[in-house]
């Protein structure tokens, strides 16, 4: 089938090079000339594992155009895959939805099904229908599909070649029918309901996976408190198939382009219609509390960070990507810089998108490291934000590098034995502090404090 997608970021492109892959002929539509220049030239302009392979594979069958009118030819199946980000208010944006739903409109001389997969608030396809209606230029047929994603970020394009389920919410057998054609060669169950059902199933989804982690993390909080190990708790909850043994991993909160945004709009939806959803707004506050957990930890060992050399591995919302949105450093780092202290950043990839980030007139200072080794040696405090590979590769030696090795890990990287009986001090989520600093290192700690008081 001839397929054209609009948008070309983490869902648009690699749908596209999923259904090339199967066999369609994508065009992809961005509004990003740039972006569309480096796909151009081959070039993929996201960080996304097996992605550049992917479109490499199969350029044969994709060609990438900033025009709609050249865009929509020839295409049976229109895609709108444009962010929906969040708006002060907590409700999404949707101009970038609307915006790409009337050029279509503008464009297209020939009937075709257009497909929202952009993650988009109940009864939005209801509306892009309406435009649709009053912006066509031509007697032609139309029909929108709801067609949310579940892919996730460094993991996106396994998760759509294997993915758990397809939903699709169509109004027609006819929609149905096409639908059917497309997805056929995935081989993934196909769950089939009206649009306003297949919206909410994906809000329904990621608000419970929001949900799984604040819920978690609240009980590491209190593992804390009453001394138990959050991750054996985990682990002896997800053994029960009702609960299961995913997105229980307690840490500093989830981050991300979606699980923040897609909670504050179900949020918003409800208020609109006068009722409150209490389970997801406990989700939000829990959320917005626990990115600062390691900052009250860090404050059992100095006062203040003025002057303090901070080792920080992870900028990323998670490993196996450079998105920063949302991400907790993006929180973190601008506390500490207030503060004072002296940031020895490092992330595999994240670097360049958090350059821009830094509010240049903070009292203290940034420097972006190239190795961990740079980022750890003659440090104050290590803070691991993102659980990269190499970051959980590190042993106490390297850790010993630091000139005070009091390490606080957000992402619970290392298992408790490998980090006690050594003169090291590790602090982690939902589990006791293990290790100790030297003597000296003690006395000039105590030394310290009572400077500072
Ligand atoms: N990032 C993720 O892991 C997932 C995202 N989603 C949802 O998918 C949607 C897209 O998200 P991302 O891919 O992360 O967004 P993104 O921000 O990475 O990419 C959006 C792209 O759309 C382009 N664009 C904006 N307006 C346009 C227009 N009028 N015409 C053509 N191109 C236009 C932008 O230039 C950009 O390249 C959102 O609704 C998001 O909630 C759903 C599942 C997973
Ligand atoms: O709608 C979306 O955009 C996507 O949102 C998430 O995908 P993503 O945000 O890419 O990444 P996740 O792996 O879900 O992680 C999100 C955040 O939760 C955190 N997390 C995840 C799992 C866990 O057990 N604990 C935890 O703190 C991660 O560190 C990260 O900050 C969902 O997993 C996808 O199914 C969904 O399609």
């Amino acid at each position: 089938m001839n397929v054209t997608i609009i948008g070309t970021g983490y869902v648009g492109l690699v749908s596209a090079a999923v259904l090339a892959e199967i066999g369609h002929d994508v065009v992809c539509i961005d509004v990003n000339e740039e972006k569309i220049q480096r796909l151009r030239n081959g070039e993929c302009p996201i960080f996304e594992k097996g992605l550049p392979e992917l479109l490499e594979k199969n350029k044969h069958r994709m060609r990438f155009l900033s025009d709609y009118q050249q865009g929509c030819q020839d295409a049976a199946i229109i895609m709108i895959a444009v962010g929906t980000p969040e708006k002060k208010d907590g409700s999404a944006n949707l101009s970038y939805v609307f915006g790409a739903a009337k050029e279509v409109c503008y464009n297209l001389d020939h009937d075709a099904i257009l497909i929202v997969k952009s993650t988009v608030p109940i009864g939005t396809n209801d509306e892009v229908e309406r435009i649709v209606q009053e912006n066509l230029t031509k007697e032609i047929h139309v029909e929108v599909v709801s067609n949310p994603e579940f892919l996730s970020q460094g993991t996106a394009v396994s998760d759509m070649m294997q993915g758990y389920r397809i939903v699709a919410g169509c109004e027609s057998d006819y929609a149905r029918e096409k639908i059917k054609a497309l997805y056929e060669p995935l081989k993934q169950p196909l769950v089939l309901t009206d649009r306003r059902s297949a919206e909410m199933i994906k809000y329904a989804s990621n608000d419970f996976l929001a949900l799984k982690i604040s819920y978690i993390n609240e009980i590491a909080n209190l593992c804390e408190c009453l001394g138990a190990n959050v991750e054996d708790v985990a682990t002896g909850m997800g053994f029960d198939p009702r609960i299961g043994d995913k997105f229980l991993r307690a840490g500093i909160g989830y981050g991300g382009s979606c699980f923040p945004k897609d909670t504050k709009a179900l949020h918003w939806m409800a208020i609109q219609n006068d009722y409150e959803i209490k389970t997801v707004k406990a989700a939000i506050t829990v959320n917005e509390n626990q990115k600062f957990r390691l900052l009250q930890k860090a404050k059992n060992y100095y006062d203040s960070f003025e002057g303090i050399e901070i080792a920080v591995l992870g900028l990323a919302f998670k490993p196996g990507t450079d998105d920063l949105r949302e991400a907790p450093s993006l929180a973190i780092i601008p506390a500490l810089l207030e503060d004072g202290a002296k940031i020895r950043a490092w992330d595999p990839c994240a670097e360049d998108a958090f350059r821009g980030q830094v509010d240049n007139s903070a009292k203290g200072e940034i420097r972006f490291c190239g190795s961990l080794r740079e980022s750890l040696r003659e440090a104050d405090l290590c803070l691991i934000l993102t659980e990269w590979d190499q970051v959980k590769a590190l042993t106490p030696a390297d850790f010993k590098e630091m000139r005070r090795p009091i390490i606080i890990d957000g992402r619970n990287c290392f298992c408790l034995e490998d980090m006690e009986n050594e003169a090291i001090v590790y602090a982690s989520i939902g589990r006791k502090t293990v290790g100790s600093l030297s003597q000296n290192l003690n006395i000039y700690m105590m030394e310290r404090k009572d400077g500072e008081s």
